[in-house]
């Protein structure tokens, strides 16, 4: 297991403990509790949660001020972005990208006040995470993927996303 800082303070990109490969395919021990914590990742993970996007579906950008979550793709590839949502912090609205795949196995750990959202660059793919609260969608924040404000780049110009990842109807 590797652990590497990144430009997000607390963010984190992860290769995980085990990647075996042989005649019959990988091996992949995707999380060991104990290896995490003496790692430094203390963090008690309570619910795992997959979905499943088509090439171009951009899903977030996502956040809440209590969750860390701890995401992998398991299937394809994804370009994903992390942004500091954290008004206090002095890298408030500051954003980072990562490609995660089914080849590299990278993680990223993405802690509470920041925002997720990643865009599927293959036919398919999964995005795992594993959280440590329960789902309340209440709690949640949207940034827009698009938003002027935070020029984040985005390798598709016209991505496919929800009402709710579209912002506020424009007249
Ligand atoms: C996130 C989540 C959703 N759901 C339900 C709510 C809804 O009916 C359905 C689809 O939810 P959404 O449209 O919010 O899914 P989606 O837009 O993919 O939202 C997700 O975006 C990515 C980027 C994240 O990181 C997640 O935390 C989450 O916010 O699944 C759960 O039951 N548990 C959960 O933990």
């Amino acid at each position: 297991m590797e652990v590497f800082t990144t430009k997000l303070e607390s963010v984190l990109l992860i290769k995980p403990p085990t990647v075996f490969e042989d005649f019959r395919g990988h091996y992949i021990e995707t999380y060991n509790r104990n290896a995490y914590f003496t790692a430094g990742i203390p963090i008690d993970f309570i619910q795992d949660d997959i979905s499943v996007s088509h090439r171009h579906v951009l899903r977030g950008i996502h956040g809440d001020a209590k969750t860390w979550k701890l995401i992998s793709c398991l299937q394809g590839s994804f370009y994903m972005v992390v942004v500091n949502n954290d008004a206090r912090s002095s890298q408030y609205r500051q954003w980072e990208a990562f490609t995660l795949s089914d080849t590299n196995r990278l993680q990223v750990l993405v802690p509470p006040n920041f925002g997720n959202g990643h865009l599927v660059m293959s036919d398919r793919a999964i995005f795992h995470y594993k959280q440590s609260t329960e789902y309340d969608r209440a709690g949640q924040f949207t940034l827009l993927w698009n938003d002027p404000a935070l020029k984040i780049w985005w390798p598709v110009a016209n991505p496919i996303v929800s009402q709710r990842d579209q912002g506020p109807a424009k007249s």
